[in-house]
């Protein structure tokens, strides 16, 4: 679970892979993280003096703020969402309340339990997967199902096999013994997966969507009723013709719901939001009176409904209460019209570590280009080589897009290292479009070519404003 333990310096270093530059951002939540940790491990009492203190980011848009939060929750595998301020209406009005978060909190929790259990029973459901297959592959001559035979007999045949009742609903089969044999020979197949490429029709529970409509409301309570309507109904079963490799992963995944508690998945994602569960709260500082326009409905009455959440209270979810006190929140804003100063005084309290995180420059993109584990010139590389197509970039070509964005930044909306992903893009665009068909090759994209595709565009204000 959670990797808790880590030191702020083992922290900062892994988001050093991840962030160009903000070191302070990066030392604040590192540390906010560690007194999180370090107050779980005191009693009772001295953990109820000791309020926990949550962070304020302050700093343009697209200089890593919402990446700093998030990636520290991979690191530590914690639950975490990215909520708008400015999505959430004062209780009584309609919108989403702000509740929701921590719905949507323990929901991601869900999936990250979900994953870690579901990881544990793989070998054995990929097994039972695989039996599923052979049988779809090396089907049983049919038997027809006894006319007339009441519901009460159906269920006393069934238990005198001592069939399983999924098993039931398919036709019974009779099996020779060459089928037994071939289904054998066709598993170990299977298990050693030579089959992958091949076509097989199985039956797969039928996906229900929800019914918007139907949860619109109530979704405000924590009450799913779609969810609770499908526990009570029988789930239908469809035929799907596809991939062995394809339906092996829906198969395991069915297996994989059967072999695990939901029960016990639900109370542990309960626990792992509520103890280590990070929520990044953006644009705070467009809630505040300073921001609002004359004649909206109150936002500052948003601030007064995140403060519960905040200082710690209980919210329904479907799966149970969760008690918000340890839950780390991240707000964040440019705080350009307004000042952290303008939110309500016990919000303010709140949010004791402020951090400013700044503007990015040209050497910044440079590095934001190249550097990071995932950084952008490194996953495009690796798009084209999927092609066969080996892509390098010259030094001075990545300078001459670093420059770019930075001009193009200053000269129209300055919307940081989001720049980049955007003139990249635009500069890949026919090679994208032509590695295809390419059929091996290498391409070395030279500042020249840089030149070529982008300058005319950045030179013109008005093109930029809609192309870069
Ligand atoms: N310092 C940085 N190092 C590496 N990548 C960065 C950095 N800053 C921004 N990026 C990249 O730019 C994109 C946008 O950054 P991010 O989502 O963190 O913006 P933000 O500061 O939270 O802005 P906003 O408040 O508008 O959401 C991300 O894809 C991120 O990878």
């Amino acid at each position: 679970m959670p990797n808790q333990e880590k030191t702020p310096k083992e922290i900062v270093n892994e988001l050093d892979s991840y962030i160009i530059g903000q070191d302070q951002a990066k030392k604040s939540v590192a540390v906010a993280l560690r007194n999180r940790y370090r107050r779980l491990q005191l009693d009772e009492k001295m953990q109820q003096d000791i309020t926990p203190k949550n962070i304020l980011m302050i700093g343009p848009t697209g200089v890593g703020k919402t990446e700093i939060a998030r990636r520290l929750a991979t690191i530590i595998s914690a639950p975490f969402v990215k909520v708008e301020a400015t999505k959430f209406t004062e209780v009584g009005y309609v919108g989403r309340d702000v509740e929701s978060m921590i719905r949507d909190l323990v929901e991601n929790a869900i999936q990250i339990v979900k994953k870690e259990r579901y990881s544990g029973v793989y070998s054995q459901a990929e097994k039972k997967a695989n039996r599923r297959l052979a049988k779809a592959l090396a089907p049983g001559i049919k038997k027809e199902k006894r006319k007339n035979q009441n519901p009460y007999e159906q269920m006393m045949n069934m238990f005198n096999q001592g069939q399983q009742p999924e098993e039931a609903e398919e036709p019974e089969e009779e099996l020779t013994d060459e089928i037994r044999s071939n289904r054998q020979a066709i598993f170990e197949q299977l298990q050693k997966g030579v089959l992958d490429n091949r076509e097989v029709t199985i039956q797969v529970e039928e996906e229900k969507g929800q019914n918007p409509m139907m949860n619109n409301g109530l979704e405000q309570m924590g009450i799913d009723l779609s969810d609770a309507f499908s526990q009570l109904t029988p789930k239908k079963k469809i035929d799907r013709t596809l991939p062995v490799k394809d339906a092996r992963e829906i198969l395991i995944q069915e297996e994989s719901g059967k072999l695990v508690n939901d029960a016990d998945i639900h109370s542990e994602a309960l626990h792992l939001a509520e103890s280590s569960g990070i929520i990044f709260i953006d644009e705070i500082d467009k809630v505040t009176a300073k921001s609002e326009q004359s004649g909206e409905v109150s936002r500052e009455g948003v601030q007064r409904d995140i403060l519960p959440i905040v200082e710690g209270s209980q919210v329904n979810t479907k799966y149970g209460a969760l008690q918000t006190d340890h839950i780390l929140f991240i707000a964040s804003g440019a705080f350009h019209v307004s000042k952290p100063s303008d939110l309500i005084p016990e919000l303010q309290g709140r949010f004791p570590i402020r951090v400013e995180l700044n503007d990015l420059n040209a050497d910044d993109f440079v590095k934001i280009l190249k550097e990071p584990n995932n950084a952008l010139v490194k996953q495009y590389v690796a798009l084209l080589e999927t092609e066969n197509v080996s892509v390098t970039f010259t030094k001075e070509a990545i300078e001459k897009i670093a420059n770019i964005a930075f001009e193009v930044n200053r000269d129209t909306d300055n919307i940081g290292a989001r720049r980049l992903h955007t003139i990249l893009e635009k500069l890949l665009e026919d090679l994208l479009f032509e590695a295809s068909d390419m059929q091996m090759g290498e391409i070395s994209v030279t500042e020249a070519y840089v030149e070529d595709k982008l300058s005319d565009i950045a030179k013109n204000k008005d093109l930029s404003r809609y192309i870069l």
